[in-house]
């Protein structure tokens, strides 16, 4: 049973000791805060491995708020009853007057935009998209069941793991809703859940229809749009919300419109996601944020060469009516049922052991030295239009292609 979205973690999470932490380098810089990667200089303990913290400064009431919201989504994600492998959970946090500080697990491969933007063509192989969409929906379908829209799902918010297998970050964006009403909402199509007993290479957990993608679109970062209020947000029956969330290439056409929104938005972005790894490209973006909002309002995507089952799945994920959008009466199973998922085995995701792409272990050459979190945020704030010490700045997230998989 999932816990009500007021539930309090079984164990609180402890406090984040920044005295007996060191920072090994930058992981990443978004709009509210930094993320380091930081080890534990005061436990003995050789199997303390190095995580994720993230700090975000106190500096307008907008951070505060969201950044105590995401703090409150992890600790609800780190219940015990609540955890899910493809979301992170709160390892510890910590706040002063001037910031936040919270623990998170660390992903060593990087994010999928990083990836997607290695790959020779700049796209995924359907086999791939398959095995990431598949994971992302189990992960979205978790955060609906708690009442939670993501609101912000793109590339760079999906990392991955050691494993290979991905979780989802950043949930400053989201948004609690009330959950679905409608009995069957949520559940699993019976048919969907498969033999156990074969093997667990997700090559064989899947279907062997993976067609090539022929086209060489180039790859670009999309632009977050800033959090502002289009109209003043209101929660009449608590099931919508009416804030203007998200980058604008993910946007959904309720949310350009003002019009409210619910679960659907994320059904929305993960067909602009799913679009963009298949092409290398999202599907409605303009020269300009006017352009890109016009497109995701008139324009149908464009698809090169034959439908298939691929292309079936985002057609119908990006219908612009979000009561005709695939998920909107069922949520995930009905993404689950399509063809392109024929043969998945959904409850076996997390026990593929040879995801697409494993991260280079690269554990060892990081749980040595380094500086303090709080010293950097001092210079930082000192020297506010400053870029951070390039040298801290991490290289490309190197992950190794895993030859098995790529096979079928
Ligand atoms: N647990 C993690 N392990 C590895 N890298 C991480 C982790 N968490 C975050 N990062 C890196 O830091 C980047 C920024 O993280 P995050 O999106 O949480 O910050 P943000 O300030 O909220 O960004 P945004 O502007 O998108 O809101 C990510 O894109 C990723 O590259």
């Amino acid at each position: 049973m999932e816990p009500s979205p007021s539930s309090p973690p079984s164990s609180p999470p402890e406090i984040l000791d920044l005295d007996s932490i060191k920072a090994l380098k930058i992981l990443g810089k978004g709009a509210t805060g930094t993320v380091f990667l930081a080890h534990d200089v005061v436990s003995t303990s050789s199997s303390s491995s190095p995580f994720a913290v993230k700090l975000v400064p106190k500096s307008s009431a907008s951070s505060l708020r969201r950044a105590r919201w995401e703090i409150e989504v992890l600790r609800r994600l780190s219940v015990d009853s609540n955890q899910n492998p493809f979301l992170p959970r709160l390892l510890a946090s910590f706040e002063s007057p001037e910031y936040f500080a919270w623990a998170v697990p660390y992903c060593s491969g990087g994010d999928l935009n990083v990836l997607l933007h290695r790959q020779n063509d700049g796209v995924f192989s359907s086999s791939v998209i398959r095995f990431y969409v598949a994971e992302i929906v189990c992960a979205l379908e978790h955060l609906h069941t708690m009442g939670i829209a993501y609101r912000d799902l793109k590339p760079e918010n999906i990392l991955i793991q050691q494993s290979g297998h991905v979780t989802l970050t950043d949930f400053d964006l989201s948004r609690s809703l009330k959950k679905p009403l409608r009995p069957h909402f949520y559940q699993p199509d019976p048919e969907l859940i498969i033999d156990r007993k074969k093997s667990r290479s997700f090559s064989r957990l899947i279907s062997p229809t993976a067609e090539k993608n022929k086209t060489g679109l180039k790859k670009t970062r999309s632009a977050r749009v800033n959090p502002i209020n289009r109209r003043k947000t209101s929660f009449s029956s608590g099931e919508r919300s009416n804030s203007f969330v998200g980058t604008d290439e993910y946007v959904s056409p309720e949310v350009i419109r003002g019009d409210g929104h619910d679960f659907a938005v994320d059904w929305w972005a993960l067909g602009v996601l799913t679009y963009e790894m298949m092409y290398g490209e999202t599907p409605f973006k303009g020269k300009s944020k006017k352009e890109t909002f016009r497109n995701v309002l008139m324009k149908e995507p464009e698809f090169a060469g034959k439908p298939n089952d691929l292309t079936d799945l985002i057609r119908r994920l990006l219908v612009k009516d979000p009561n005709r959008r695939l998920g909107c009466h069922r949520g995930a199973a009905e993404i689950k049922e399509l063809a392109f998922f024929a043969g998945v085995r959904w409850d076996l995701l997390t026990e593929v052991l040879r995801p697409p792409f494993i991260p280079l272990r690269d554990d060892g050459e990081l749980t040595v030295g380094g500086f303090d979190i709080r010293e950097h945020f001092e210079k930082l704030r000192t020297t506010p239009s400053s870029a951070p010490p390039s040298p801290l700045r991490s290289p490309p997230h190197v992950c190794r292609k895993n030859d098995p998989f790529i096979e079928f």
